[in-house]
């Protein structure tokens, strides 16, 4: 017989090393629950010698004889109907595993350890069916697990077993929505802080099982990823099973087979042909119900299935692109309604020119700019001259013509990078990034210069042209510490300019 490895046992139950966790709470519950399933002796020396790949079947035949019920029954399966086909009757146990196989052993003797148990046939189904993809998928990336990874597969659910146990009807009913594999372990984590892999890992370890065994059942669920072959074949045929069992298998083979041309990409992985992985499957499972003598597992025309799918999966591909399509259009609306908004907050109504808000705002970001840069920055503080009497005279709407006309002109002065704005009623703001007191001076003499060259507005009997008073701050006049700091040194200039006769430029000489 084969040397195996024994883990000494976990000191404490629910914290067995190298394993993750049980919640307290559940573990002493565990703990303390006498209806938990077991096993016989002879059917863990069985799934022991399963992760041997060199055990013999006399090695199986030598841990399964000394118990005579599971003997009769390994006996009884080989000389079934469906065993016994092509040869006559066996008389000894290593004939009958060498008849069965050592998977088929496994199964047999793990089927007779608890075929008491009150689940339902669907968990058997799950069962056989992920074991044999197990095997199937081990056979192309790695050959030297197979075995292994079939009584692995086999056991991933044991969890359930040991949750039904615990919680009677309160779970069972969960096992309802047992095709939905990954909500059943999303609602168990839920209710018990761990899923049944992790469950069943405590279980297997309580049994005896190996520790390598019990870290393969811990980790049955999780991410498909293709570094680690033994892991992706036990987590792959998790989901075979639940495609094989799901109501919908055609479009649930068609999802799993766009999964598994992702890692038919991926270096050092053979490819993994959907289409001969469902046809092993299903080649191999009428053998394996027959050793649980099980009933009503779903049969799958293959080619059916698969065509199917492909042809489901395209129809919901287009349907997914036009709703897709149709989510763009509507981002695409609301970005563009955003941008129609933020422009809005932005600016002035009247003249469309930046609002008070966006001209403070502007200014403190263009001031920090400027002092990290150590580039200038140049203020003029324009306010037009008259105002009132002009509306006093030609009415509000001729106000507003000249208002909206001088923001036009405003804005061709100005270069690109410089900023105009209305501050408020007749006051208007240009900020003139890395410019001095003479840049600004220049400004603001074109500005007064076009003001007495060109009219803004058409009055009753005569044209009127405008004039104004402009304060200038700079960089060189300051320092500032704030927007509103550099804006009120540039409104004063412009009170100065009003004092000095208006329709002129005032700013303090730089330092
Ligand atoms: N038409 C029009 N007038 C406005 C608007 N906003 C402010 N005003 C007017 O601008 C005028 C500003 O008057 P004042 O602050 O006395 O200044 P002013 O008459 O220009 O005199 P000085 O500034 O001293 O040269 C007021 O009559 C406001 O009603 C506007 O949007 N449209």
């Amino acid at each position: 017989m084969p040397a195996i490895e024994t883990d000494p046992p976990a000191s404490v139950t629910h914290r067995p090393r190298g394993l993750p966790m049980l919640p307290d709470a559940l573990a002493l519950r565990l703990e303390d629950c006498d209806t938990l399933p077991s096993l016989p002796s002879a059917v863990l020396r069985v799934l022991e010698l399963s992760r041997c790949p060199e055990a013999s079947t006399s090695d199986y035949a030598a841990a399964i004889e000394p118990d005579p019920a599971l003997t009769l029954r390994v006996m009884a399966l080989a000389n079934s109907a469906f065993y016994s086909r092509q040869a006559g009757e066996v008389h000894q146990c290593q004939d009958a595993v060498g008849r069965l196989g050592t998977d088929a052993t496994t199964a047999a003797a793990l089927s007779f350890g608890l075929r008491d148990l009150e689940v339902p046939d669907r968990f058997w189904h799950r069962a056989l069916t992920a074991a044999t993809a197990a095997r199937e998928l081990a056979r192309r990336l790695c050959p030297e697990a197979a075995s292994r990874l079939f009584t692995a597969a086999l056991l991933q659910d044991v969890g359930i077993l040991a949750l039904v146990a615990l919680e009677g009807e309160a779970y069972a009913s969960r096992l309802e929505c047992l095709v939905q594999h990954p909500e059943l372990a999303v609602a168990e984590r839920e209710a018990y802080g761990c899923d049944h892999a992790r469950v069943g890992a405590w279980l297997a370890r309580d049994w005896g099982a190996s520790l390598d065994l019990a870290r393969l059942i811990a980790d049955s669920h999780g991410p498909l990823t293709a570094d680690d072959p033994q892991r992706l074949c036990l987590r792959l045929s998790g989901r075979v099973a639940d495609a094989h069992l799901a109501d919908d298998a055609s479009l649930a083979f068609a999802k799993l087979g766009q999964l598994l041309e992702r890692f038919g990409d991926l270096e050092g992985l053979p490819s993994l042909s959907l289409e001969r992985l469902l046809g092993e499957v299903c080649d191999a499972l009428p053998a394996m119900t027959e050793l649980f003598a099980l009933t009503g597992m779903p049969s799958l025309d293959r080619t059916q299935v698969l065509l199917e799918g492909k042809q489901r999966l395209f129809a919901l591909t287009l349907h997914l692109c036009a709703r897709l399509e149709d989510h763009h259009r509507q981002l695409d609306a609301l970005r563009e309604e955003n941008d129609a908004l933020d422009i809005k907050t932005r600016t002035d109504p009247l003249t469309g020119l930046a609002n008070r808000g966006w001209l403070e705002h502007s200014i403190e970001q263009r001031l920090q700019a400027a002092e990290r840069a150590g580039q200038g920055l140049a203020l003029l503080f324009i306010d037009l001259d008259h105002f009132k009497a002009l509306n006093d005279r030609h009415g509000h709407g001729v106000g507003d013509t000249a208002l909206v006309n001088f923001a036009t002109a405003l804005r061709d002065l100005i270069r690109e990078g410089d900023l105009a704005g209305r501050y408020g009623g007749e006051e208007f703001l240009v900020v003139l990034p890395d410019q001095g007191s003479d840049g600004a001076r220049r400004v603001a003499a074109r500005l007064l210069r076009l003001l007495e060259a060109q009219p803004m507005a058409e009055g009753q009997d005569e044209t009127l042209y405008l004039s104004a008073s402009i304060g200038i701050a700079t960089l060189e006049t300051g320092p500032f510490r704030s927007a509103m700091q550099m804006i009120d040194a540039a409104d004063r200039q412009m009170y100065r300019a009003k004092r000095g006769g208006r329709g002129r430029v005032a700013s303090l000489k730089p330092a």
